[in-house]
């Protein structure tokens, strides 16, 4: 069988296709600038014989429905998928799951509305989630969407960890607390990290740092989440593209008292226009890199605040967990920006947090492997992500049980 796994983004749709007897992933590719009058439709796959191969192209995609129905063409045409009967499941990423939702659940139209619910919520992300599953289940019926929330994986913290301090009924009246997100991502390299170190995941203590365009971080308690950087949205804790994570919230008032700066205003600066973005004009850290060995001050910047952060919730994380067998990078910044992981790490010796300088800056490494001396007190460990692998066997274990 196969599990075809969505990402569904404002403007683009990430997929990939599984072949669930050895989980290979037989395709994978995106569709992207959707709605724009060129959008790119982007298949890799293997052939018959095992061998890689891709394509590209260019055609206007205007809708997320026509965009599925373009993946799924390109599937059928290359052969990763001769008939939608062989799919079992279809995976979805839904970045909000609010309370209700601890695990991978079988879409129904109660589902479809409890995830409507939280859009106010995740106004970046669930919107287009929500695009993605109602068009799969429109075209496909014979085929279980299954959604998978970046939440649940956090949903095993204590309330001291996931409550505000604010007035109790902010709470229980209209569920204001920490929720956390990447949730999927921080429990793949969670387990990925316990089987690297060659222990059960529920012996294990870990901070995991997810730092892709969205950055956060987790601490893992004997391979329960016990804390995570994100809270209500996407918005709180780490420095992130284009997000500006931890302020004082009294700004808000500040702004909206002095600048006239109304919700939707203040959504677009600190959602769309902070973060590495806001501070020097530019969100792509590999840019960012170039700028600041060129000189440029506010790029630098960028990367001393980034750093700077990310080491305080290293810190933070330590006290809480008491003892941490591993730190673990994931996402595009933490799996290939060494400069970032080395100033995140500088001076936490004290805390048995050490990088061997050769492996963490050795360009050509991919793949798992570990940055900080072997007899190290805490092991530094790189674990690329697989949000759409964990997705896919989530989904097939929830619709075979
Ligand atoms: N070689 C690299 N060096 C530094 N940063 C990188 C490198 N490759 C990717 N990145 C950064 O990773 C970020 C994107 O991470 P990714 O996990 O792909 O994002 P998303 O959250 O969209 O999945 C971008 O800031 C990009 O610049
Ligand atoms: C929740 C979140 O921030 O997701 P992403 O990193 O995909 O934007
Ligand atoms: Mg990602």
């Amino acid at each position: 069988m196969k599990v075809l796994v969505l990402n569904s983004g404002s403007s683009s749709i990430k997929y990939q296709l599984f072949r669930s007897a050895d989980w290979t992933a037989i395709a994978y590719g995106l569709v992207a600038r959707i709605g724009e009058s060129e959008s790119e439709l982007r298949l890799n796959w293997l052939d018959g014989a095992g061998e890689p191969q891709s394509s590209r192209s260019s055609l206007p995609i205007p809708t997320h429905r026509h965009g599925i129905d373009q993946i799924v063409a390109s599937l059928r045409e290359s052969g990763a998928l001769a008939d939608v009967a062989e799919l079992a499941a279809i995976g979805h990423r839904v970045v909000h799951g609010g309370e209700h939702f601890k695990h991978p659940t079988i879409v129904d139209d109660s589902v479809t509305t409890a995830i409507r619910d939280t859009i106010p919520l995740a106004p970046l992300h669930n919107p287009d989630n929500l695009v993605g599953i109602e068009v799969t289940r429109t075209l496909f019926p014979g085929v279980p969407s299954v959604a998978v929330f970046d939440t649940a994986f956090h949903q095993t913290m204590p309330p001291a960890a996931y409550r505000y301090a604010l007035p109790e009924s902010l709470y229980s009246e209209h569920r204001i607390r920490r929720y956390g997100f990447h949730g999927t991502s921080h429990y793949y390299v969670a387990k990925r990290a316990a089987a690297f170190l060659d222990k059960p995941l529920q012996d294990c203590n870990l901070i995991t740092l997810h730092l892709g365009n969205g950055a956060s971080a987790a601490a893992i308690h004997a391979g329960r989440c016990v804390d995570t950087s994100m809270g209500l949205t996407p918005l709180e804790g780490l420095v992130m593209g284009t997000r500006c994570g931890d302020i004082d919230p009294a700004a808000l008032i500040y702004l909206s008292r002095n600048l006239g700066l109304d919700a939707e205003a203040l959504d677009r600066l600190l959602n769309r226009q902070s973060g590495l973005l806001g501070i020097c004009g530019v969100n792509d850290m590999r840019e960012i890199n170039r700028l600041a060995q060129e000189g440029h001050a506010d790029a630098e910047l960028a990367i001393g605040i980034t750093a700077h952060r990310l080491k305080k919730y290293i810190g933070a994380y330590y006290a809480e967990l008491g003892r941490v067998d591993a730190v673990v990078f994931t996402g595009g910044i933490g799996e290939n920006a060494a400069d970032i992981r080395r100033r995140a790490c500088a001076g936490l010796e004290r805390l048995g947090i050490v990088l061997d300088k050769a492996a963490n800056e050795a360009s050509e490494a991919r793949g798992e492997r570990c940055i900080s001396p072997p007899e190290g007190e805490v092991q530094v460990l790189v674990i690329p992500t697989n949000e759409e692998l964990e997705i896919a066997q989530q989904a097939l274990a929830a619709v075979t049980a």
